[in-house]
């Protein structure tokens, strides 16, 4: 491990983002320890796990520009994007038998119960074929990230935050023009208040467990892209670099 992180020096005394990749680099150890080191429960028995996912947890208040950035982190990076408010919204337009539940929890800005949101994630983990996922807008409780864990049994590797200010945030969601039961003012309000009580502790969590990164989300989308981009490259090299390492 110490030879990995000594065998970046030269990236990164030339990079114009060398903290991101120093500090990803220290952020990679707890990656490897959790992606090979976890025992796994399967059937009460504890297994190891050979090789868990990657996984991007992509948090901030409605209207701070979670889907927006996705697209563009996919586009650059080849995530598999899923966003958990797109699940339950498909979940309605299906008529499944937890639509009308789902639909009225959105209408008053309210969080579905974990194990809806889930199950439904966990389903399109193991459909994707993909390594790599983006969870956007999940978890939103700390109910919501305990039952994650303990359902997928894996921590995320990355928490981004996009942190907006309230005013734009509203001001985003009325001109989001898509057609949502809950793009209305008096939901906003209430998806705001739900957002500090239940979120921020979340946010705050990963903070004190170093995987956090704030984003400042406010100005073009370009220049918010151009905060988040230095983040994935840094983990893109770090891992090229331990494959080369694993090779020698
Ligand atoms: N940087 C930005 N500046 C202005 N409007 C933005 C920006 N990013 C996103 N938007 C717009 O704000 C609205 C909410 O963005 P969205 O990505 O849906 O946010 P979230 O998923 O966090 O609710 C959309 O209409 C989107 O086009
Ligand atoms: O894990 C989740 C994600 C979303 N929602 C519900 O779906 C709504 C819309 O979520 P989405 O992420 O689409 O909203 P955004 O923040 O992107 O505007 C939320 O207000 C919640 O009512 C939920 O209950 N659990
Ligand atoms: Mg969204």
């Amino acid at each position: 491990m110490w030879r990995r992180v000594a065998s970046l020096s030269s990236f990164i005394s030339s990079s114009s983002s060398s903290s991101f990749v120093a500090q990803t680099a220290s952020r990679l150890n707890t990656w490897e320890s959790l992606t090979t080191g976890i025992p796994h429960q399967e059937n009460g028995v504890s297994v190891p796990k050979e090789k868990n996912p990657f996984i991007t947890f992509v948090l901030g208040g409605p209207g701070s520009g979670k889907g927006t950035q996705c697209i563009k982190i996919v586009e650059t990076f080849g995530f598999k994007h899923l966003s958990a408010g797109d699940l339950l919204r498909r979940e309605i337009a299906s008529n499944s038998a937890d639509g009308a539940m789902i639909l009225n929890t959105i209408k008053e800005g309210k969080i579905v119960p974990s194990q809806v949101t889930v199950k439904l994630i966990q389903k399109e983990m193991e459909s994707s074929g993909s390594n790599k996922f983006l969870i956007d807008g999940f978890p939103r409780t700390e109910e919501n990230r305990v039952s994650f864990e303990r359902i997928i049994g894996v921590e995320p590797n990355v928490v981004l935050f996009f942190d907006c200010p309230e005013e734009e945030m509203v001001k985003r969601l009325l001109n989001r023009n898509q057609g949502r039961v809950d793009d209305n003012l008096e939901t906003i309000k209430k998806r705001l208040k739900v957002f500090e009580a239940l979120s921020l502790p979340v946010i705050n969590y990963y903070s004190h467990r170093g995987k956090l990164y704030t984003i400042k989300a406010v100005g073009t989308e370009d220049e918010i892209f151009e905060q988040v981009r230095p983040i994935f490259t840094a983990f893109e090299v770090c891992s090229a670099s331990t494959m080369i390492l694993q090779a020698q």
